[in-house]
This record gives C-alpha cells, structure tokens and sequence, in this order.
C-alpha cells in the first residue's frame, strides 16, 4: 500500500473589495467578494516543503486590489476571466484557476449616493486551465412567491404521511441557480438580466403542481431564451407557509392567514441541460 497526494488547490478566499469609478460627479461602484484558487505542480510543497512553485495567497489578494485599479473590475465573469488568465499565464507551474465572485447589487439614489440592494447576489465562476475556459454566472437569494396556482397532491404515500393534499397554496423559494456558458466572450452584461428575467418569469407563468415541476419550467425558459447556456443548475428550498388554524375563534382562513415556516424546509434540486453541448471542464456548483 502507497500513501499519495490526491487532488490539491489553494488560494485567497473572500477578498472583499469596493471599486468606486469616478466620473466627474458620477460614481459607480462594483462591490465584489472574490475568491481565487490555483492548482497545477504543486507536489512537492506538499511532500518536503519546497515552497519554490507557491505563489503566496497574500499575492492573490493583492493581485485582486492591484486589477480592481487597473484595467478595472467591469462586469463580475470579465474580471474573474482577466484573473484568472493572469494566474496562468504568469507561472508555468499554475495549471488551472477557479476565479469565483458574488457580486452584490448598490441601487443609485443620486449622482454617488446608492442603496443596497439586498434581494439577491449575482456570481460568477470562471476556470481557466491551460487548454480551455469555462464561465459559470449565477443569483443566489433570488426570493420569490405565488400566492396562488400552486397545488400539491397525488403523491405517494407511507404510514408515516401526514400532510394534507392541497389544492391551493403558497409557492415561494429563494432561487439559487448557476449556469454554465458555451463561451468566454458572451456580452455578461445583457446575459444576466435576460437570465433572472427568464428565471422570474418562468416562475410567475408556472400553474404549479410542485416545485420540482416549476425548477424545470425555470430551468428550460432559461435554455431556451439564452442560447450561449449549455446547461443550468437550480437549487430551490421550498419556503413552506402554514395555514394557521383560526377555528379555535370561530374565524374562516381561506388561504389568508400564514405561519412562515423556517427550517426544516425542502429542498428540490435538479439540472437542466442541452442533450448536445460538451461536457463541463471541471465540476461545478457541487
Ligand atoms: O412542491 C413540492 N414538492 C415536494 O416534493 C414536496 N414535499 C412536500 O412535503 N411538499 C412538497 N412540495
């Protein structure tokens, strides 16, 4: 029996990083938490401590400040590109390089005022080997609800059931969904807003009889509306609301009052994918 090394990288993990651009009185801003993570030739750190091919992690991040100044941060998946390009370009013994970013949103309230926007994160994972490039974009805590046009029924059943069948009920989630392009040179800009519009309009269009049916329909909306996406992943924890029992009081709830439940929820997870697109450089979104 040998004892050997497995599977290794390493990297910075959460570089957090405001980029203000000043445009005269207009400012924008990206605020990013990027993470970098290297591997490739890196046995014999491992083996003897050699550290001659690791590059510091503390020169990840400053690389990240060092971008975010020039050529600029731009849209989350080019600036993941550009890094981890960089990475594997400038050291032989780096092999491959997963950038990954969550960008999160500041509405402008005036000319270098903004708010928050706390509804959802964009992200972004690129890897960069020496042969290819993948670019994985994503929204995690998209929250969404119907109040109605949900239904749950038929399904199988044990000793241990006890849920009621419903034929109306609150459908809600909070979408965490990541997609995989075809190619590194997509316009990132145009394509994430037309993937949270198919998301959220697939939503709102389903009459669902389950989640799982509903991820399907997002998943597919997305495929179709977007062509440069090969495939989607769709992680949807069901927001389970309760209809409260308003009989003690001699009060009807016809689908009005609610427990928002909070754990446990469920959680429905599937992938929707072209049957003729290659296959995924790398694993993705585990
Ligand atoms: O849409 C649903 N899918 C399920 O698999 C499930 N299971 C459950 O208890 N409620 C629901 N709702």
């Amino acid at each position: 029996m040998a004892i050997v090394l497995g599977e290794n990288r390493y990297g910075k993990a959460e570089v957090r990083l405001v980029r203000v651009s000043r445009d005269g009185e207009t400012h924008t801003l990206a605020d990013l938490n990027v993470s970098v993570a290297l591997s490739g030739d890196l046995a014999a750190t491992h083996l003897t401590g050699d550290n001659a091919g690791v590059l510091p992690t503390d020169t990840m991040k400053n690389t990240v400040y060092a971008f975010a100044k020039e050529p600029g941060v731009g849209e989350p998946e080019e600036f993941a590109l550009l890094l981890a390009r960089h990475f594997v370009e400038t050291h032989t013994q780096i092999r491959a390089a997963r950038v990954g970013i969550e960008s999160f949103g500041w509405e402008r309230l005036g000319p270098h005022s903004f708010r928050r926007q706390g509804d959802h994160t964009r992200t972004a994972e690129v890897t960069v080997t020496v042969e290819q490039t993948q670019v994985v974009s994503g929204v995690s805590g998209l929250t969404l609800l119907n109040a109605t046009d949900s239904e749950f029924h038929g399904y199988a059943q044990d000793r241990y059931t006890t849920l009621p069948e419903t034929t109306d009920r609150i459908l809600a989630t909070a979408v965490d969904a990541r997609w995989r392009h075809l190619r590194d040179d997509t316009d990132w800009a145009k394509s994430f807003p037309a993937a949270v519009e198919a998301l959220t309009g697939a939503f709102v269009d389903t009459y669902s009889y389950s989640l799982q049916q509903t991820l399907y329909a997002m998943g597919s909306r997305v495929l179709t509306e977007l062509p440069e996406v090969a495939e989607i992943r769709l992680a949807l924890p069901n927001k389970h609301h309760y209809l409260v029992d308003l009989s003690p009081f001699e009060l009807s709830n016809h689908n009005e009052v609610f427990i928002a439940g909070d754990r446990p929820y469920g959680l429905i997870e599937g992938t929707v994918t072209r049957d003729d697109v290659p296959p995924a450089i790398t694993e993705w979104y585990p």
